[in-house]
């Protein structure tokens, strides 16, 4: 559905004084599917959705939206694309002079769509998103998470094929985050609405997509399956994002260091799944050491459906200690990732 091939952007004048946020990303968004764009403040994910409906121009290569280039494209080009194209923000964007009715209508009032079929059209849309009551109500008078189902009623006006959601849920408590997740993921299964959506929270992505991309300093690092990304990550971003996504008790977390001091133990998260769960690894890894190891935190958790068990433990930090571990990890096939070392 959307291809980036080799697609960069610049800001600034070439050389000096330019800044290159987004360099060489080679990514296919699936049809159907809720991909995930995952990084940190600044690592380039806003200029990088934004240069799916062209809000930005890339400055290499391209992307292709179901084959067409959209640097490419001009002014009625990109009109018609961006009708094509839905978006949600943070901060959700709403006129706040206009009801929530008159805020769904706005998208189609500019592609000249007559009175009478916008009335026909919004009213199902504020269902869809729960809010038929709130036709008549202002932003002002309107919950942040209710603000975002108008946002996304918007969207899905001029019936996009695609969503593009900006840290649509960053500004909402957890609980509102979750309902509006459930909403993005029934628009999906029920519109056969493709979703895109970035943002810095690994929880988001572990609840609604089902592939993910990890974008450090402009670069993607590392894509997949969420399942086999949040299970097996390969680069250290990924590993850094998930470290603070694990739900580590406090005292544990603020004991963590990068680095070993004489006496530090290791910090490890095992983790279970497909085959390794069924098998009784936790009790061989304590023979295998030869050393005692602490049980610290545990959860079995679901990406679509999928189930694995995280566990985390300790054990010494002394050299022969650690590789009889790692021996046992690579003869089992246990996937396993060092989160630190503790006292
Ligand atoms: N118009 C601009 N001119 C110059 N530099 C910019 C411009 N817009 C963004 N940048 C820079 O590009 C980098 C990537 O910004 P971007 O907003 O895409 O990141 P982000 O991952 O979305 O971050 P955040 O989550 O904080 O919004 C940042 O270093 C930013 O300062």
């Amino acid at each position: 559905m959307v291809a980036f091939e080799g697609a960069g952007k610049r800001y600034g004048p070439a050389g000096e004084g330019g800044f290159t946020a987004v360099e060489s990303v080679d990514l296919t968004v699936g049809r159907g599917a809720i991909t995930g764009i995952i990084g940190r403040s600044g690592a380039g994910k806003s200029t990088l959705i934004r240069m799916v409906n062209g809000l930005e121009a890339v400055t290499c290569g391209k992307v292709l939206v179901d084959g067409v280039d959209v640097g490419g494209l001009g002014e009625d080009g990109l009109r018609s694309l961006r009708r094509q194209i839905g978006m949600i923000f943070q901060h959700f964007n709403l006129l706040s002079s206009r009801t929530a009715f008159d805020n769904v209508a706005l998208p189609l009032e500019i592609a000249g769509v007559d009175k009478k079929t916008i009335r026909a059209k919004v009213g199902p849309l504020l269902d869809l998103v729960g809010l038929g009551e709130k036709a008549g109500s202002y932003p002002s008078e309107l919950s942040g998470g209710q603000k975002q189902r108008i946002g996304i009623a918007r969207a899905l006006a001029t019936d996009p094929k695609l969503l593009l959601s900006d840290e649509a849920t960053s500004a909402l408590d957890p609980e509102t985050t979750q309902s509006i997740l459930e909403l993005l993921k029934r628009i999906n299964a029920e519109l056969g609405l493709t979703v895109l959506l970035i943002t810095h929270e690994m929880e988001v992505v572990k609840t609604i997509a089902s592939h993910v991309a990890v974008i450090d300093a402009g670069r993607i690092v590392e894509s997949g399956r969420t399942f086999d990304v949040y299970t097996n990550p390969q680069h250290e971003t990924t590993r850094t994002l998930l470290a603070s996504a694990l739900k580590l008790p406090h005292w544990l977390r603020s004991a963590v260091k990068p680095q070993p001091a004489a006496g530090d133990r290791v910090l490890v998260r095992l983790v279970f799944f497909g085959d390794t769960a069924f098998r009784p690894l936790t009790g061989r890894l304590v023979t295998e050491l030869g050393s005692d190891v602490n049980i610290l935190a545990g959860a079995i958790e679901e990406i679509s459906g999928e189930p694995f068990g995280s566990l985390v433990v300790s054990y010494s930090a002394e050299p022969d200690v650690v590789a009889r571990a790692n021996r046992f990890y690579a003869e089992t096939g246990l996937v396993t990732e060092v989160l630190g070392y503790v006292p």
